[in-house]
């Protein structure tokens, strides 16, 4: 488990003093994948590297499994940090080296026999699935390809945290899925506690399992990612979560409508019932679709449906109040009469 209490992180610079993180408290559950999503400069970088101390916090304590990192002499910060991987938007490997070589660096400092590191190092590329490319270079590799040298090397001492930096954003949307799946796999099989930071939604809702919103060094909103999508609170993460479910409905639509629009949003089992056909049944109403969308995260279902409904007024306020007592949220839009 990770806790973060209080984390204060200022730089000092020639034009005065900046807050990178503003005295933030977050709690990382044992084996979770936690992502913090915010925009570029919201303190997210600041926030994840000094959960390895990569960066001296100003204030406040990051207490991993009981211990807390801040307080702890170098020598025994340098051990506590074996294991806490990393991983780099920019992979950072080194060039001059072969790929078996830039993982079996990782180990050196655990003083491993040589055939000890050998067998570990196969161990890692069969794992992220380049048993193949052992002895080229990195420039021969693409770069899914060098991000899973980064990822064998984080692993490479066994590590109880993954800390993952942008790990997807230099990476085509094909890549990337790869790539988290792979992070997926790590997390399942090694039990591994994963936080990444990211500027997508999308890269939060295909593999966290609950999210944090920054802006401005501090922590505005935090939940369960399919609550979030579900229901989030603040604005900005309601910017967020519409790059992903984007239901704009183009404006002239709203005006040509004849009948009372309506929003209505279906969560987990619900989305696969049939309320709307119900409903149209129920009642002397015809329903027109607008928008409508099924997201799965992580395999639950959310429903947006917009609609517009047709008929006498009554008869749409009761299949109004029928929508509304079988689905989880409706909202009325507009009404042309
Ligand atoms: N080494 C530094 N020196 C001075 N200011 C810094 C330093 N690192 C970060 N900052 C400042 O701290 C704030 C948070 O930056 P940070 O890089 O943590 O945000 P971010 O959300 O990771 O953004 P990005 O995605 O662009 O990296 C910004 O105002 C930034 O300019």
């Amino acid at each position: 488990m990770i806790e973060v209490k209080s984390l204060h992180k200022e730089y000092k610079t020639k034009k005065g003093t900046i807050t990178g993180v503003d005295h933030v408290s977050v709690t990382i559950e044992k084996g979770e994948i936690f992502g913090i999503v915010g925009y570029s400069g919201a303190g997210k970088s600041s926030l994840i590297r000094c959960l390895n101390l990569l960066e001296k916090p100003t204030s406040g304590e990051i207490i991993i499994d009981g211990v807390d990192l801040t307080k702890l002499s170098e020598k025994r910060l340098r051990e506590a940090r074996q294991k806490i991987g990393m991983i780099f938007q920019h992979f950072y490997l080194v060039s001059s080296k072969t790929v078996f070589e830039n993982i079996a660096f990782a180990l050196k400092a655990a003083k491993l026999s040589k055939p000890e590191i050998e067998e570990r190092v196969l161990e890692l590329l069969h794992m992220v699935g380049l048993s193949d490319k052992k002895d080229v270079y990195p420039s021969q590799l693409s770069g899914g390809q060098k991000q899973r040298v980064g990822i064998a090397r984080a692993l490479a001492n066994n590590p109880s945290v993954l800390l993952c930096d942008e790990a997807t954003s230099a990476l085509d949307p094909t890549t990337t899925k790869s790539i988290l799946q792979l992070l997926k796999k790590i997390n399942r099989e090694l039990g591994l506690t994963i936080v990444l930071i990211t500027h997508e939604m999308e890269v939060v809702k295909d593999i966290c399992h609950r999210v944090a919103v920054m802006q401005d060094g501090k922590i505005i909103e935090e939940g369960p990612v399919y609550d979030i999508f579900a229901n989030p609170q603040a604005e900005l993460t309601k910017q967020f979560i519409s790059s992903v479910l984007d239901f704009e409905v183009p404006e002239h639509l709203l005006t040509e409508t004849k009948g009372k629009i309506v929003k209505i949003q279906f969560q987990g089992s619900v989305a696969g019932e049939s309320v709307v056909s119900d409903a149209l049944q129920a009642f002397k109403v015809k329903g027109n679709i607008l928008h409508g969308k099924i997201e799965y995260i992580q395999s639950v279902p959310l429903g947006i449906f917009i609609m517009e409904l047709i008929g006498q007024p009554d008869e749409v306020e009761k299949t109004i109040r029928y929508l509304h007592e079988r689905t989880n949220e409706l909202e009325v839009m507009s009404y042309v009469s």
